[in-house]
């Protein structure tokens, strides 16, 4: 696990003439849990590509336990990224080439309940399990931050819940630090040690909030939605990005 530091003094995409980013820092602790919550289009996707290395047509940088170096990351899309003819153990197989892969690879589908499922091929999978395979190659190469965008997006909510829960789960046996992008603040308290509030054009961050409930009471509906009332009259700009 490491500290990671994002500077982005600048990020504008060349057809266009407002930068999408700017003057932005982010800094993520070691193992904490970071939701970002912004409108659609403001540039969260764009700020997980930069992180990620896949954009480099950028002016700021990214520190890696105060060095310059790329971050080894897991990045979970919405789309899976299957492939549809292998099996749920051979797509995990692809990420992992280490002699103890086996009983990695072991774990994890037991913590994602997938080990009855693990020969199963990809293109068989229901949506939600295709995800948790997702997830599970994110965490097997042992990241130095997991990358999220959105995947539950299109889940029904039983499914969502489960995949949540089960996420949290790896995540408490496995922490890794994690940046997670969502447009569902309920998702965001759940899962969340901070919550990150984003401005558009350009992309600023209007507020940092730590989630005060504690892991264990999460589960609370109660708990959940009081505090995403008190978040949404403290902070009423927060409303217009949902
Ligand atoms: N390759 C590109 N070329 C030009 N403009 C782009 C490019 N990629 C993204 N943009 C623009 O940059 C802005 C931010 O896009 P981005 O996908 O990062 O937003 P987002 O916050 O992830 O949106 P969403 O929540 O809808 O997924 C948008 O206005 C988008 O049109």
């Amino acid at each position: 696990m490491v500290d990671i530091h994002v500077t982005i003094n600048n990020k504008t995409f060349a057809t266009v003439k407002a930068p999408t980013i700017a003057d932005f820092k982010l800094s993520l602790n070691s193992g904490e849990f970071v939701c970002l919550v912004g409108a659609s289009g403001c540039g969260k996707t764009t700020l997980l590509n930069i992180i990620a290395d896949l954009d480099h047509d950028y002016d700021g940088d990214i520190l890696v336990d105060k060095q310059h170096k790329i971050p080894k990351i897991g990045y979970i899309f919405q789309n899976p990224r299957l492939l549809p003819w292998r099996t749920v153990r051979e797509n995990i197989e692809l990420v992992l080439e280490d002699q103890h892969a086996a009983s990695t690879i072991d774990a994890l589908l037991e913590t994602m309940q997938l080990t009855q499922h693990q020969h199963v091929y990809a293109d068989r999978l229901s949506l939600g399990m295709s995800r948790r395979v997702s997830i599970i190659r994110a965490f097997a190469i042992n990241p130095d931050i997991l990358l999220m965008d959105e995947p539950f997006v299109s889940l029904d909510p039983p499914t969502a819940r489960q995949v949540r829960a089960l996420l949290l789960q790896l995540w408490q046996h496995r922490p890794h630090t994690v940046l997670f992008v969502t447009h569902d603040l309920r998702e965001a308290i759940i899962l969340a040690d901070k919550l990150i509030f984003l401005s558009a054009t350009p992309m600023q961050i209007i507020s940092e909030i730590s989630v005060p409930i504690p892991r264990h009471e999460r589960h609370n509906e109660q708990a959940v939605e009081t505090f995403r009332q008190q978040l949404l009259n403290d902070h009423p700009k927060i409303s217009q990005l949902l």
